[in-house]
């Protein structure tokens, strides 16, 4: 009992469940069933590649489409599932479109305050101005949205979707739209404001290193469905798979063959627990990072075949005696390779193995 009383104070209830959501689009997509649970507070990454169904879901949760079945719930309220279904002006959902979709031919304080008509006009107005303020708007509050940079609109956006205090807040590829340097900084500024007031919020991004360096909860989909959940961390150090490992990071493919808990491999021998028979061909996947370059000769040596200097990082590929492709290392050492050889080392603890099928 102790145990399940400290448990229920470690995870608060969350703000929204989706119970085995599903959908059917065309002949050609089907989403889930997908099972999610959403932290007060967290800033959820849903990511993956170009058709997976990140907007498809996204959508479900706006209310903008109909599951087929499943159900969903935001503050224990049923939005959707056994019959139920609540239209999305009134699910208490802020979005933010990938192209913002301000409204023309309203000023940006008329946009932000768009979803106050309900509020009583003093309330309405502070509301606005400290959303004004908070995203450094204020002194473009009676402009038009074409009057505004990508950045600005971004934040408009942002502050419009979050005027009537949303229980969520949904943004589809947000920063997609901005070019490289300033995309940088407005999501800087994005997820700041989003801890600042305290949202609750689930951002749609393509980009890997986006979705780890901005979610506290990353969700990888793949066909429909999720492959994995967790941390950032969790998902790049330990991917649930290869497809899952291969999204978020480079390897290089070593082949071995699995026995008694381990991979024998032509770089050595790796502690690993497969679900694969005796003498079964396994893979052992090793980061560039982890091929590290000894100064003393070592056990492991290679031929260098190209250089790649990178500023922080010089990527090396090498050709090792017992391996059919070159295997790349990258170092931050500044290397001098004499006679073009080049030993090597390899840190154990983050080498991964998969099952070779
Ligand atoms: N109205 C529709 N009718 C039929 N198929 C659809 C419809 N809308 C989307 N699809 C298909 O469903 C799949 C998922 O689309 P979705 O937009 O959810 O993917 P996504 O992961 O958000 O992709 P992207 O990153 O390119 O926006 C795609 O294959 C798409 O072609």
């Amino acid at each position: 009992m102790a145990e399940q009383l400290h448990g229920n104070a470690k995870s608060p209830a969350p703000v929204l469940e989706i119970d085995k959501l599903a959908r059917r689009l065309g002949p050609g997509f089907a989403l889930g069933p997908v099972d999610l649970a959403i932290q007060p507070k967290q800033i959820v990454c849903l990511v993956g590649h170009s058709g997976c169904g990140k907007s498809t879901l996204l959508r479900l949760i706006a209310g903008i489409e109909q599951p087929d079945s499943g159900a969903l719930r935001l503050d224990g309220r049923e939005l959707a599932g056994s019959g139920v279904f609540v239209e999305p002006e009134m699910r208490n959902i802020g979005f933010v479109f990938q192209d913002y979709a301000l409204f023309p031919h309203l000023t940006i304080e008329q946009n932000i305050m768009f979803g106050l008509r309900k509020w009583s006009r003093e309330d309405a107005r502070s509301r606005v101005a400290m959303l004004l303020e908070l995203t450094a708007l204020s002194a473009m509050a009676d402009r038009y949205p074409h009057m505004l940079s990508g950045g600005e609109q971004q934040r408009a956006a942002l502050a419009r979707a979050l005027a009537p205090q949303p229980s969520v807040v949904l943004m589809d590829e947000p920063f997609s739209n901005l070019d490289r340097d300033l995309r940088e900084r407005v999501r800087h500024d994005t997820i700041a404001l989003l801890r600042r007031t305290d949202t609750t919020a689930i951002i749609v991004t393509h980009d890997p290193e986006e979705a780890l360096s901005t979610g506290d909860f990353v969700v990888l989909m793949k066909s429909g469905r999720i492959v994995q959940s967790g941390t950032p961390r969790e998902l790049h150090d330990r991917p649930a798979d290869r497809y899952a490992a291969e999204f978020f990071s480079t390897f290089n493919r070593i082949p071995g063959t699995y026995r008694k808990g381990r991979l024998h491999t032509a770089l050595g021998v790796f502690p690993c627990r497969l679900d694969v028979s005796e003498g079964s061909e396994a893979l052992a996947f090793i980061r560039p990072q982890a091929v590290c370059p000894c100064l003393a000769e070592g056990a492991l040596s290679g031929s260098v075949r190209s250089r790649s200097f990178r500023g922080e990082i010089e990527q090396i590929e090498l050709d090792v005696e017992g391996l059919e492709a070159p295997l790349t290392m990258r170092t931050t050492q500044r290397l001098h390779i004499r006679d073009g050889r080049l030993s090597f080392s390899i840190d154990p603890d983050t080498v991964l193995a998969f099952a070779a099928a």
